[in-house]
């Protein structure tokens, strides 16, 4: 495993479980390690009561580029995408407990996509949200086709998961995306004390409390595999390809 995704128990906020992107010369791109880092810290929050709550972070002026395009390409070209995504989804997706993010800068792709599945986001004014599916020839995934018109309704979830329109920190609020915006430098601050306030509630009533306003989740992962299946057929497809490539020579 990698150091792309660091997984840190802060000692000043106790209860607190921090999953960190921390690949910025790639713009925190995210390859199939780094799902799999992730996931295993997901599996481990759910089974050490030492966890109260997760954070997701990135870096300074990045939150995540999204998936990796070599490994969208890799596979493109016949490889195998292996089940890192889907997996790092459904944990996501089944966590049981709170899940805050902390945004500053670039969110695109699942970069956007994982705050449909967090609890509280906090984003510094200079972040953009921005899921490029269509135009790379792709499907909306992490249940967002389900979970965007929901929380947003249809034409604002069109507008991002179709037409690949940038949401702005400040539509993305009125949207209901995230939760608060603050300065870029409060980003870390606000996401851990935030996650720490969480951390320190009764447990067992949070859990509760999450439960009855997430409700069932069996139409979000049943809508993750559905989208997956589209997903891979596109994958393959000579358009995407198309447009893996021509991220490359850009
Ligand atoms: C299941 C999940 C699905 C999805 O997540 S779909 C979404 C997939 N992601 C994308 O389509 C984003 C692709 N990246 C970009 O469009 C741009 O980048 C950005 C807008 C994010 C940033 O642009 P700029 O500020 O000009 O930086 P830069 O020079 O393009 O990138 C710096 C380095 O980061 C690498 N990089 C950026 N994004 C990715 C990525 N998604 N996969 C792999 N590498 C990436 C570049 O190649 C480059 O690297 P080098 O310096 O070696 O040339």
């Amino acid at each position: 495993m990698t150091d792309h995704v660091l997984v840190e128990r802060p000692e000043a906020y106790p209860g607190v479980q921090v999953i960190r992107f921390n690949r910025p010369d790639k713009k925190n791109a995210i390859t199939r390690d780094m799902y799999a880092k992730m996931t295993a810290a997901l599996t481990v929050a759910g089974s050490d009561p030492a966890i109260r709550a997760t954070a997701f972070l990135g870096t300074e002026g990045c939150f995540s580029a999204g998936n990796d395009m070599n490994d969208f390409l890799a596979f493109a070209m016949g490889g195998s995408m292996g089940g890192e995504v889907l997996d790092f989804l459904r944990a996501l997706a089944s966590a049981t407990k709170p899940v805050v993010s902390g945004v500053d800068g670039l969110a695109i792709g699942i970069g956007t996509t994982i705050h449909l599945h967090c609890d509280l986001t906090v984003a510094s004014a200079r972040s953009v949200f921005k899921t490029p599916f269509v135009d790379l020839a792709l499907v909306p995934e992490a249940a967002s086709s389900l979970i965007a018109p929901r929380i947003m309704g249809h034409q604002r979830a069109f507008a991002l998961l179709a037409a690949g329109e940038p949401l702005e920190p400040a539509a993305a609020l009125q949207a209901g995306l995230i939760w608060k915006v603050v300065d870029e430098n409060a980003v870390e601050e606000e996401t851990l004390s935030l996650t720490g306030r969480l951390a320190k509630k009764p447990p067992e009533a949070l859990r509760i409390a999450r439960d009855l306003i997430r409700g069932d989740r069996n139409d979000v992962l049943a809508r993750i595999d559905e989208e997956a299946e589209h997903f891979a057929a596109q994958l393959k497809s000579a358009e995407a390809r198309a447009a893996f490539e021509a991220f490359m020579r850009r």
